[in-house]
């Protein structure tokens, strides 16, 4: 025989399961990206095809979200021991399980009173700015100065509905009364006055600080806006910001809906009462809109990716 079989495994890559633990109005969530790497006695599928000894990698994936619910996830440590035993001790022909887990870290965003679904992934966003100056001529000097982030990804993991929209002969969409909302907030907002701000304790602060403000205004409404859409917290964000912040006239956003689908576990005889879900990475909705002060005319780019 001129070739022989090497090395070989096989699994789901990256189940991206996300379990949330309610305690009262607090939640706590877990968000893992889980691959799992099995081998043993599977030279049969490779070098005739047959599948007498192959769990399939879906049903890998399965048991990932099975084993959130019934178990929950102490820690990716506990979580892969577990999904390790189960492959090695449960499957004849599997001698080896290797799992490897990413987990997403999330600090809570805080709000007044007692509630505590909201949250934002710890590290991930980027602060933009871009400044134009024009020497204008005759008409003389023009300044423009946004600024702005990305990849703020944040996550209520109540207080979101969806539901009363259009349904045509190809619509699917389940309405729902609880979902998780999560997107990652891309935001540019543009200064007035030159640059410099306006009146009052806003525009004595430095650019550090109206970040540090404009950030929190945008963390805080999307934490406290009840949301029966995207649109709607969208809205909401930019509106706070431009209310609370006489030095900015304008904000654009674009915010990824980071879809999570409930993980349906009633085939294995498990409920799911918003406790474990996938989280699908594509397609996602792309909502986007200016918020404006009233009579301020529209001059922050429409498209936020060209941006620095
Ligand atoms: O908040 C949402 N807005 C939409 O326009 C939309 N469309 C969709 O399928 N899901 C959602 N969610």
């Amino acid at each position: 025989m001129p070739t022989v079989l090497g090395q070989n495994q096989y699994g789901k890559a990256e189940t991206r399961v996300v379990r949330v633990t309610r305690d009262g109005p607090v939640h706590h969530i877990r968000d893992l990206n889980v691959s799992i790497a099995l081998s043993g006695a599977m030279d049969d599928v490779h070098l005739s095809g047959s599948n007498a000894r192959v769990l399939p990698t879906d049903t890998t994936k399965n048991t990932v979200f099975a084993f959130a619910k019934e178990h929950g996830i102490a820690s990716a440590e506990e979580f892969a021991v577990r999904l390790a035993r189960h492959f090695v001790t449960g499957q004849e022909a599997i001698g080896t399980a290797r799992i490897r887990i990413e987990e997403y870290a999330w600090d809570r965003i805080p709000v007044p009173g007692p509630g505590g679904h909201s949250f934002v992934r710890r590290g991930r966003e980027t602060r933009t700015a871009q400044v134009t100056f024009d020497s204008g001529g005759a008409a003389g000097e023009r300044w423009q100065i946004l600024s702005g982030l990305k990849g703020l990804v944040v996550m209520n993991t109540t207080d979101s509905e969806f539901h009363g929209y259009v349904k045509d002969r190809y619509t699917t969409l389940p309405e729902t009364r609880d979902r998780i909302l999560a997107t990652e907030v891309n935001a540019c907002w543009r200064h007035v006055r030159d640059g410099e701000g306006g009146g009052g304790e806003e525009g004595k602060a430095g650019w550090d600080e109206r970040y540090e403000r404009t950030r929190g205004h945008l963390l805080a409404a999307f934490a406290e806006t009840y949301s029966l859409s995207l649109q709607q917290t969208l809205y909401a964000m930019g509106s706070r910001v431009i209310e609370q912040t006489p030095g900015i006239d304008e904000i654009r956003l674009s915010l990824p809906n980071k879809h999570h689908f409930l993980a349906d576990l009633r085939p294995f005889g498990l409920d799911n009462d918003n406790e474990v879900y996938f989280a699908a990475d594509r397609p996602y909705g792309l909502i986007e809109a200016t918020v404006l002060r009233d009579g301020a005319t529209a001059a922050v780019p429409v498209d936020l990716t060209n941006l620095p």
